[in-house]
């Protein structure tokens, strides 16, 4: 009997990226579904690598993205996911929520969504003109311009009054801080696959103290703090998602407009308009493993990648024309996404 087709995915993750991503649940579910996943070393050359069926990456670096453009002039057939210069666009927290504007969503939803008024900041000198900052409407969050992986690049901090502006380093990013009970919508994305989930974000600023409280604060990472007060959870629990119809047109909205497949955005709602969202953020190769049910929705995704790529390519019919392969059955099959 003849062995049935195998597939390998190759990938390229920084360390820790790995050690959450490849873990042994996602490499065995994998394997029982033809699907090799084989680590590249990304201290050889990539083209003396493989060979592969699919690309997976998340590095950084100019040589990196000449070694993928080198792989993918060699290797045409074999997708890479996703490409750079798709990817480059949220290193750069102006151009990564600029698709946020570029979104056309059908009209019919009672809630609306937008990202929150800021301006970009390129030198200390901007930070006491009120013609750069003027506009803005205090607190606001400092946020670096560059996210590139890096832990300077999470650094934030919540600015209270204009004087707390004047320490922070361009170049920045500052917008204004929105209240929003507390929770955070995370989005994932795989493909057509979407999945919301609520996780912590800053308290809100109480009405009596905005234009009163002077100075800053500085926090990183603050949706991936584990919370112990018991009273957080309980507001984590209640807090009402988004419609799942919403969250579907601006999760497949943004993957089109932005020609990716692998990200997440994080939304709040605005707690004065109660139907008011802001997109606040958008990340490349999120932390999966977070997402419930990784193991299966990713192995999904990495099947219909591999087989409609392997159809098109011996001139079989896939029922699907779309340059990934996976578009089509994203929509048809799109589950609603759960908070
Ligand atoms: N405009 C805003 N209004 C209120 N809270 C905000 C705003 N922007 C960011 N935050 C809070 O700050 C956190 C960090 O901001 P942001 O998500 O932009 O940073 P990040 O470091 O890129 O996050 P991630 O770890 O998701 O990549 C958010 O999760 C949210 O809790
Ligand atoms: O290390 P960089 O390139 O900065 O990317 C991070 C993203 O910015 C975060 O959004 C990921 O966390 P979430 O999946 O909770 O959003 C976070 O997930 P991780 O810490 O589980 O890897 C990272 O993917
Ligand atoms: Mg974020
Ligand atoms: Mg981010």
């Amino acid at each position: 009997m003849a062995e049935s087709r195998r597939f390998t995915i190759g990938y390229a993750l920084a360390p820790k990226k790995k050690n959450s991503f490849i873990q042994p649940s996602l490499i065995d579910l994998s394997k029982g579904r033809g699907i090799d996943l084989v680590p590249i070393d990304p201290s050889l050359p990539l083209l003396d690598q493989g060979p592969f069926d699919c690309v997976l990456h998340k590095l950084y670096g100019d040589d990196w993205e000449r070694q993928l453009r080198d792989f993918s002039a060699r290797n045409p057939g074999v997708p890479v996911l996703d490409r750079p210069s798709a990817i480059e666009r949220l290193h750069n927290r102006i151009s990564m929520l600029q698709a946020v504007s570029e979104l056309e969503i059908p009209p019919g939803s009672p809630d609306t969504f937008g990202i929150p008024s800021q301006v970009v900041v390129y030198d200390s000198a901007a930070l006491s003109d009120s013609r750069a900052v003027g506009a803005l409407r205090f607190p606001v969050i400092a946020k670096p311009l560059v996210a590139d992986g890096s832990a300077k690049s999470h650094k934030m901090s919540l600015v209270y009054h204009r004087a707390g502006l004047l320490k922070l380093k361009p170049p920045l990013v500052l917008q204004e801080f929105v209240n929003h009970g507390g929770v955070i919508f995370k989005v994932y994305v795989v493909g057509g696959h979407v999945r919301c989930v609520k996780r912590k974000s800053l308290p809100d600023v109480p009405e009596e103290k905005l234009g009163s409280t002077e100075g800053s604060m500085t926090f990183s990472q603050v949706s991936n703090l584990t919370h112990r007060e018991e009273r957080y959870y309980e507001q984590l629990e209640d807090a009402e998602p988004p419609p799942p119809r919403f969250v579907t047109d601006i999760a497949v909205g943004l993957r089109r407009v932005m020609g990716l497949h692998l990200f997440n955005f994080d939304m709040i709602r605005d707690v004065k308009a109660g139907n008011h969202y802001f997109v606040i953020d958008i990340n490349y190769f999120p932390g999966y493993a977070k997402m419930p049910n990784y193991e299966a929705v990713l192995t999904d995704f990495f099947w219909d990648v591999l087989t409609k790529n392997e159809a098109a390519a011996t001139g079989r019919e896939s029922g699907d024309d779309d340059d990934d392969g996976d578009e089509k059955k994203g929509e048809e099959t799109q589950q609603p996404p759960q908070c």
